[in-house]
């Protein structure tokens, strides 16, 4: 299972997705931003946190203009996986991979620190590892975090089971306590906290549950 990490000129968490990744046993390979092509047999293309040119102007908004976002885009008009983690979840709804938009959070304040969740679908490669209504722990670090979406598109990704996680606690004022929304074919996440920086690495990181989630992606890209 091959997985490719994009870096864009203010990417902060690609090598913390990539370690993720390898962890589970996945082939992880780096791509730059100025890169055209994804490497062949590429399973999932993972759009990591940070700050892409610099958050101008609009947090997503460049990096979703990019020359590797061409290839992005037919990756997921194939049906490849992607996952999209702050920075990449900003970056996906601006490519119009994921509805809605993320918007400065309500305070109007950076806030990071770690984030009570709640499982609201197991329906996905990316949430398999869950029992529906679980609690996990991730840490959030974002100032643009407030998901919005019209009462049209969120009643649709309610219908449809597509909000994939919710804040038990809502630290940004996104609509409905969404943490992170699922793609109509269920094979993009974008989530505005971060999975890969709760891997239980000892002394640096006080939550594990997100091993769990890259354990069952991995085994959904090994069983394709
Ligand atoms: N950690 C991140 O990815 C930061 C995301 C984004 N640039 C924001 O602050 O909203």
């Amino acid at each position: 299972m091959k997985a490719a990490v994009i870096t864009f000129p203010g990417s902060n968490c690609d090598r913390d997705l990539a370690c993720a990744f390898a962890e589970m046993g996945a082939e992880v390979t780096r791509v730059w931003h100025k890169d055209d092509a994804l490497p062949a047999g590429t399973d999932i293309v993972a759009v990591p946190g940070g700050f892409s040119y610099g958050d101008y102007l609009r947090c997503g908004a460049i990096a979703a203009r990019s020359p590797v976002a061409a290839a992005l885009r037919a990756h997921a008009a194939r049906g490849g996986l992607v996952l999209g983690v702050c920075n990449g979840f900003q970056i996906l709804t601006e490519l119009g991979l994921l509805p809605g938009a993320l918007m400065r959070n309500a305070a109007l304040r950076y806030i990071c620190r770690p984030e009570r969740l709640i499982v609201a679908s197991t329906d996905s490669p990316f949430t398999a590892g869950y029992a529906l209504g679980d609690a996990v722990t991730f840490p959030i670090a974002h100032h643009d975090g407030n998901y919005v979406i019209d009462a049209e598109g969120l009643a649709r990704l309610k219908a449809e089971g597509r909000i994939a996680f919710r804040y038990a606690t809502n630290p940004n004022g996104s609509v409905d306590d969404i943490a992170g929304v699922l793609s109509e074919n269920r094979r993009v996440l974008g989530m505005m906290p971060h999975p890969e920086r709760a891997m239980g690495m000892t002394g640096a990181q006080e939550s594990a549950d997100g091993s769990a989630f890259f354990r069952a992606l991995c085994a959904a890209m090994t069983a394709a």
